[in-house]
């Protein structure tokens, strides 16, 4: 049974200029101990989708499990299973980190649960803040509780949405040492990130949104299979010729260009030294997720594809 079930999810929001689609027919299923991970540009349904997951949001068709447990019929054995670790800070101020805590816990009829606590608060690097109050914490503290609230209660699945948006290296290490040890001791994880980075280090598998269709579902290791091999970088102050410019992805100075084999490498330093381009920093380098998500990202989608149809 899978852990986590999507089948032909899509939903709609009403807007004044008319319907709007955030996810088109999501099927998806995520197997129990798997690390999996959510991509996809500002506004392309992650967090509408683990909305749905989590029982805050309705699709507007198809239908979403836990652990076989339906998330609208059987609501409160589906939300047990889930721990989630929302985007967005939002916390009752008035409470101490431990007492926090403490209501969650009893929120899921767990009492004396303070070991676990403990716990949490060790492996999140909160135990000097425990009696803190929440509007004494700092943004990075404000969210490794929401980390810790969303696991009091042991749930077999977690799902983060975004959790190191704007957090610093320490907190990011000690949260994914964290969360892969849970997840080597069986815990299925579900996570959305812009840090690609990241997922390509910890994810096993990973899906794709992009205007709320799925527009990739592959193992990581296959998707990295997938790219170019190699990638020339350089920085240069120099317009590229029109034959490179159009394959080239550039950020500010930097200039990267996909390349399958040395050959290639040879004929784009042979175009720059022809047209006059002055390169500096020169380096060849594997080809990593970023530059399969930005390929994908870059395809013309299902609609963009409709509309180019029309257009022939
Ligand atoms: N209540 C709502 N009413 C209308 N449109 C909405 C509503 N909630 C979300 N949307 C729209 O649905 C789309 C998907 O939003 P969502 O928050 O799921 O994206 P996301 O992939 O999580 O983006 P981000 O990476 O910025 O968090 C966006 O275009 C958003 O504006």
């Amino acid at each position: 049974m899978p852990a986590v079930s999507f089948q032909s999810i899509s939903k709609s929001f009403v807007t004044p200029r008319g319907a709007f689609h955030a996810l088109r027919d999501i099927s998806l299923d995520i197997e129990e101990g798997e690390f999996f991970g959510l991509l996809g540009p500002n506004g392309a349904g992650k967090t509408t989708l683990i909305s749905i997951l989590a029982g805050l949001a309705r699709a507007t068709e198809g239908r979403v499990s836990v652990l076989g447990h339906d998330v609208q019929s059987d609501f409160a054995a589906a939300r047990r299973s889930l721990g989630v670790v929302p985007q967005e800070l939002v916390f009752d101020p008035f409470f101490n980190v431990r007492e926090t805590l403490r209501l969650q816990s009893g929120y899921f009829g767990i009492s004396n649960n303070d070991d676990w606590i403990d716990e949490l608060l060790h492996h999140l690097g909160l135990s000097d803040k425990a009696d803190a109050n929440l509007r004494q914490l700092s943004g990075g503290m404000k969210r490794r509780v929401l980390v810790a609230q969303a696991l009091v209660h042991k749930p077999p699945i977690i799902v983060l949405d975004e959790p190191t948006a704007g957090v610093d290296v320490e907190l990011r290490q000690t949260l994914w040492q964290f969360i892969a040890r849970l997840n080597k001791q069986g815990s299925t994880v579900l996570l959305t990130t812009h840090y690609l980075e990241e997922a390509e280090a910890l994810c096993t598998r990973l899906a794709m949104l992009k205007h709320g269709h799925m527009v990739a579902l592959a193992k990581t290791s296959e998707l990295l299979a997938q790219a170019s091999t190699n990638v020339l970088r350089f920085k240069t102050d120099d317009a590229l010729p029109a034959l490179l410019s159009a394959q080239a992805r550039v950020t500010g100075r930097i200039v990267q260009l996909p390349a399958q084999n040395a050959q290639d490498i040879e004929r784009q330093l042979a175009a720059l030294r022809d047209a006059g381009v002055r390169v500096e920093d020169v380096e060849i380098r594997k080809a990593d997720l970023e530059d399969v998500f930005l390929n994908v990202m870059a395809r013309p989608d299902e609609q963009d594809a409709q509309t180019l149809e029309s257009a022939i």
